[in-house]
């Protein structure tokens, strides 16, 4: 790829910056205002909103809480969808399994989604300038859209829990190693650095490495095995979701 197509120092646009929050405890004000925000949620969340928009849903509205979701409760052509520490809420349609919602009609509806750290990350964000939501389902065009919109960019990795997680880490990792292959003079900090070099001195490994992280474990003791191996499915959906006005829609 063209390391100049999404522009350079030399063409007068100056340098971006690109710098990583590991998880929604180290957000800071100054990593939202003015930036592109990407939330991080390869297990799950993220995995489950992209892949509802590639399968036609019309929009996700992301909410904190189990009460506020059950508010959409008997709205039509509405699916409440939520999990809390990786099990399906009860009464809701579906938990947040990528997999089980591949049998689900989703044409056209919309998903109101609660989850243990997802939506909680990508509500913490959402006052950034724009705020994708990415995954390693979605890595690369999620990327290409970030260097578009030509703003500096924070990753922020939902994690789990308020601590780091190990999928969401290294999903960063490779959307930097991406961000290093498709421009040139960015400014990346130490951190954003680090993770880089934990993905391509790894990438032979990664799949091995997600599954031995604690997200992967929980699912793999839950039996949600298939969750999993659906999440690991690099760059396999063309779409990245962006967050406007209180719902996530696709971005293609
Ligand atoms: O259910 C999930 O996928 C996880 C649960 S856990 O807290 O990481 O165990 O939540 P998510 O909000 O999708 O990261």
């Amino acid at each position: 790829m063209d390391k100049n197509l999404y522009g350079s120092k030399k063409d007068g646009r100056g340098s971006m910056k690109i710098d990583v929050a590991l998880s929604t405890s180290y957000l800071k004000q100054e990593d939202i205002h003015n930036k592109t925000v990407i939330v991080i949620d390869t297990l799950r969340t993220g995995s489950t909103i992209i892949t509802a928009l590639h399968k036609g849903a019309a929009k996700i509205i992301p909410v904190e809480t189990i009460g506020q979701a059950l508010h959409y409760f008997h709205h039509e052509d509405t699916y409440l969808c939520g999990e809390r520490f990786c099990k399906k809420v009860n009464g809701f349609d579906l938990g947040s399994s990528p997999f089980n919602l591949l049998s689900l009609d989703t044409h056209n509806k919309t998903l109101i989604i609660t989850s243990t750290n997802g939506t909680k990350a990508i509500l913490k964000a959402r006052k950034a300038s724009h705020l994708l939501v990415g995954c390693l389902l979605n890595a690369q065009h999620c990327i290409e859209h970030a260097l578009n919109l030509k703003k500096d960019i924070t990753l922020l990795c939902a994690g789990s829990r308020g601590e780091f997680a190990l999928e969401d880490g290294l999903t960063a990792g490779y959307m930097l190693h991406l961000l290093k292959q498709f421009k040139e003079n960015l400014q990346l900090t130490d951190l954003a650095q680090m993770l880089r070099i934990g993905y391509e001195e790894n990438k032979e490994m990664l799949n091995t490495l997600v599954q031995t992280g604690s997200t992967a474990l929980r699912l793999l003791e839950t039996d949600q095995e298939d969750d999993l191996h659906y999440c690991l499915q690099m760059n396999s959906v063309p779409l990245t979701g962006i967050y406007q006005g209180e719902e996530i829609v696709a971005l293609k």
